[in-house]
């Protein structure tokens, strides 16, 4: 009986917790259920036929999860976040908003539908590996290429399974998000790992130039007609809309070319008198990664386009409008990442459930007067969109084009339409 526990113990991902200690040298490691193990590779088991936890996830918290590997190996830093969606895992791992990022999902079983080459929100995947509960052993859909972890392999991303992602997901919600250091590398010690989270931030740092375009395109592909679901929304007038690209999901370009606009997107450096010059009808701030505060030369762009024509800005977009418009950004403690965050239109007073990515938000107590909170998060009150009328400004915290997420948002992209169709009508 006692051998039996001791084998189960040993296939087991076991939790080794190492005290707040900030002398890496005085750690102590300790084992929350296999008291044997206390070295970083468990001898022998490396021979066995099944797959043995081959992998760590060290939190700056002093916590070390071990786990099993498939994707890449090797070692990457990043900040973890939590995903409470149910589905969409491929288009999690292609929005660039998560790049610095480790993403664990809260549902507990991933993988079952594979991936295919349709449901990619850019070209990459952006983030700085996976984090996931269990992985299915196989897949089965009509549209299924090959493996998540196939997929993640070829894209070097590393994923960890067989991890009590509950139990993080918990430490996550109570400290707020984390570092931590996913690594394969046996040869790294705990303390080198921990030394690595301690000593890495995400604040303050330009994410966005590392996953915006480098040079214009033009974009032209709508929903496609077999998932297309707001006919009303198509009014077929074509207005020129310029997209920064922040980090931008393709979901927002297809949602404005199935309303009839001409899009042209250009890289997050492009001069806001470059845009002007060309008279767009209207300009969109996209999404994309990290702090809004490390990117002071795109609030100055955003400043520069702001009243002259109309604009709409989406997730990181918000904030650097929010910012241009002298308001504050604040980091959350843990934000909001996932398919079922209700948020209020105060306008309407309807509930949409929405689709939500992000770790900062717009203290609305820092706007100016004339700036409207339009859309309030209605799990924690967090500003979740704005509007500044006299300037045909219109914003949200959340993402309308979900991908994954409930489409109660899609209603957004229809405004943009009609905000850019008053300004040229009165023009
Ligand atoms: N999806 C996004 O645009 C994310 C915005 C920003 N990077 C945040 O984490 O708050």
């Amino acid at each position: 009986m006692a051998t039996a526990a001791f084998n189960l113990a040993l296939i087991n991902p076991s939790t080794f917790i190492l005290p707040k200690s900030p002398n890496p040298t005085k750690l102590r490691v300790c084992t929350l259920r296999c008291s044997s193990a206390t070295t970083n590779a468990v001898p022998g088991l490396s021979e066995r036929p099944w797959k043995t936890s081959d992998a760590r996830l060290v939190l700056e918290d002093g916590s070390i999860w071990r786990a099993k590997s498939f994707g890449a190996s090797g070692t990457q830093v990043g900040e973890v976040v939590f995903n409470t969606s149910l589905t969409g895992y491929q288009e999690i791992l292609t929005d660039p908003s998560y790049a610095g990022q480790f993403v664990l999902m809260t549902n507990p079983h991933i993988g079952n539908t594979g991936v295919n080459f349709d449901d990619e929100e850019s070209k990459q995947c952006f983030l700085g590996g996976l984090v996931i509960r269990s992985i299915s052993i196989s897949t089965s859909n009509w549209r299924c290429a090959e493996t998540l972890g196939d997929y993640l392999a070829e894209r070097n991303i590393m994923g960890i399974y067989d991890v009590d992602t509950r139990a993080i997901t918990r430490r996550l919600r109570q400290d707020g998000s984390l570092v931590g250091v996913l690594s394969t590398e046996e040869s790294k010690t705990d303390e080198e790992l921990l030394e690595m989270s301690r000593s890495w931030d995400i604040v303050g740092v330009d994410l966005i130039s590392g996953v915006s375009c480098k040079e214009p395109y033009e974009w032209v592909d709508k929903t496609n007609s077999e998932w297309e679901f707001n006919y009303s929304g198509r009014d077929g007038e074509a207005f020129h809309v310029v997209a920064y690209d922040f980090g931008i999901k393709h979901n927002i370009l297809r949602r404005l070319a199935s309303h009839g606009c001409k899009i042209t997107v250009v890289p997050s450096t492009w001069p806001a008198s470059e845009i002007l010059k060309r008279k767009p009808d209207g300009v969109l701030f996209s999404n994309g990664p990290g702090d809004p505060s490390a990117v002071p030369y795109a609030v100055e762009t955003v400043k520069e386009i702001l009243g002259k024509v109309p604009v709409f800005g989406i997730c990181m977009g918000h904030q650097l409008l929010g910012q241009a418009l002298g308001g504050k950004t604040f980091k959350m403690k843990f934000g909001h990442h996932g398919g079922n965050h209700p948020v209020r239109n105060l306008r309407s007073g309807h509930v949409e459930i929405s689709a939500q990515n992000h770790n900062y938000a717009v203290d609305p107590a820092s706007l100016p007067e004339g700036v409207e909170v339009t859309h309030v998060n209605l799990n924690d009150g967090s500003c979740a969109g704005l509007a500044y009328p006299a300037q045909n400004i219109m914003s949200l915290q959340y993402h309308p084009e979900a991908s994954p997420g409930p489409r109660d948002s899609d209603y957004a992209f229809g405004e943009f339409i009609k905000l850019m169709k008053k300004v040229k009508v009165n023009a």
